[in-house]
């Protein structure tokens, strides 16, 4: 990991520091998935066949998991497993059930009702990674809102492991979430094929879901050209530490090593003002390390992370505003007296007992969230991300009668004469109909 001194460093300095290795690598990543992309939309079943073959060492005859795969699936699984996945989508169902948006309903004028009503959105499309390490959490995060928004068709795509099947844990998850269809494809392959649709596989109206950069470019490709609307990038994970002289190097130590092992794209980063808790934490890092089953993962992802000594922590949140992590831990003594100073995260970890990992499995928050500094506009995933907002309105004669001078007034402004009518008009009859009772 690179140890910075934040204040000895010039403008251009700061910026490379606060650069993302997927930035590093993102034109190639964009042709390769441009190709993909191309292939499947032009020949379908065929081209995920041999993609599949090619990326993913396997090119099923079926696409779709059968039924006996799910029960097969279920009865693998240790009933310690088992239950954890039913114990960790309650708790998500509990936080995302409160968080629902209501339909309402305001006279915002006599005669004049406005209201706004919910609709789920028709067809879903999750996507589950199962590349390096296949998450069953992923599909309770998607899985369990897109149920209580009440999405008709809830499809879900996840990669095949070697011997063709899909991962059992998976497949629990989301047969516990009321998944309807799931399709063994990984990669921007399988998000050109719920953009799209193919034979096997039904085109959806937005796609859901994290994965690797290639899966993350392939959404906003599709979504770029109008296929499919998106959620939000959600890419290879991130993690930004901003810890005090109190904090406990091993637990955060610890915290930056669970982001690192995801992928050698993850990015960490460590803010803080004391000399001595970065000397700590980097001997930490060392040695819980070399412990790790997935250590060489984590090995490349610390290659391009940071340590960065600040002046203030004040410092550390503007520094974090603006790279805008996808998880902020904030391992002060008085996390919440924070709170204020942030601006832009996908989720915020407080205190020494929060680790990222709870918040990444089971305390109720949902772990798909905005990478590579979305986080500065976008949100993480919710219940209202399966939906739709439809706003009415209806205005009695008494109602435009009260209102249509405003709307005149400005349509005239605007030369738009016939709009001008149309509440003219109507303001006309308004008036008799009034005159008359
Ligand atoms: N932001 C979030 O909310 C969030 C949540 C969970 C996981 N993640 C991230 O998801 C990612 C999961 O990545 P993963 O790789 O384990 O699984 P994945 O399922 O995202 O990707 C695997 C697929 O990538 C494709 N692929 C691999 N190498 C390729 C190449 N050279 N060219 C084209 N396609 C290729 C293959 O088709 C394979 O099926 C990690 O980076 C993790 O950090 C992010
Ligand atoms: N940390 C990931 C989000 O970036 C989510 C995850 C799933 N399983 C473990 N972690
Ligand atoms: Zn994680």
């Amino acid at each position: 990991m690179q140890r910075l001194d934040w204040p000895a460093l010039d403008v251009a300095a700061r910026e490379a520091a606060l650069q993302r290795p997927v930035q590093a690598v993102a034109g190639r990543t964009r042709d390769t998935v441009a190709a993909i992309i191309d292939e499947v939309r032009s020949r379908g079943d065929e081209a995920l066949r041999e993609i599949s073959a090619r990326l993913d060492g396997v090119a099923p005859d079926a696409f779709e998991v059968a039924e006996a795969e799910y029960e097969a699936a279920a009865a693998s699984l240790s009933p310690a497993l088992r239950s954890a996945i039913v114990d960790a989508a309650e708790r998500i169902e509990r936080f995302h059930r409160a968080g629902m948006v209501q339909p309402y309903s305001v006279e915002t004028a006599p005669g004049v009702v406005c209201e706004r009503m919910v609709r789920a959105i028709a067809r879903v499309g999750l996507y589950v990674p199962a590349g390096s390490a296949p998450l069953p959490s992923t599909a309770l995060m998607l899985g369990v809102p897109a149920r209580l928004a009440g999405c008709r068709e809830r499809v879900l795509c996840t990669p095949p492991r070697r011997d063709g099947s899909a991962d059992p844990a998976v497949l629990f998850a989301a047969q516990l979430t009321g998944v309807h269809r799931v399709f063994k494809l990984g990669g921007a392959q399988a998000i050109a094929a719920m953009a799209f649709g193919t034979a096997s596989v039904p085109r959806c109206d937005k796609l859901f879901g994290p994965g690797n950069s290639y899966v993350t470019e392939a959404k906003q490709q599709v979504a770029q050209g109008g296929s499919a609307a998106i959620d939000m990038p959600a890419g290879p994970s991130e993690v930004l530490v901003i810890a005090d002289a109190g904090a406990d190097a091993a637990f955060v130590a610890a915290d930056l090593l669970s982001q690192a092992e995801h992928g050698p794209d993850s990015q960490v980063l460590l803010l803080s003002d004391s000399d001595a808790l970065l000397d700590a934490v980097q001997g930490e890092l060392a040695i819980q390390l070399a412990a790790l089953p997935r250590a060489d993962i984590a090995r490349q992802a610390l290659a391009g992370s940071r340590l960065v000594r600040v002046e203030a922590l004040g410092d550390a949140f503007d520094i974090s505003n603006a790279y805008a992590p996808e998880h902020l831990i904030l391992a002060l003594r008085e996390p919440r007296a924070w709170l204020d100073r942030v601006d832009a995260a996908g989720s915020v970890f407080l205190g020494d007992f929060t680790p990222e990992a709870l918040g990444d499995y089971c305390s109720g928050t949902n772990h798909v969230l905005p990478t590579n500094g979305a986080a500065r506009a976008c949100s993480g995933v919710s219940v209202a991300s399966f939906q739709n907002f439809v706003s009415v309105q209806a205005a009695s004669a008494a109602g435009i009668a009260g209102i249509g001078a405003c709307a005149v007034t400005l349509a005239e402004a605007e030369g738009l004469e016939a709009h001008a009518s149309a509440v003219r008009l109507r303001m006309g009859r308004a008036g008799s109909a009034q005159e008359a009772a």
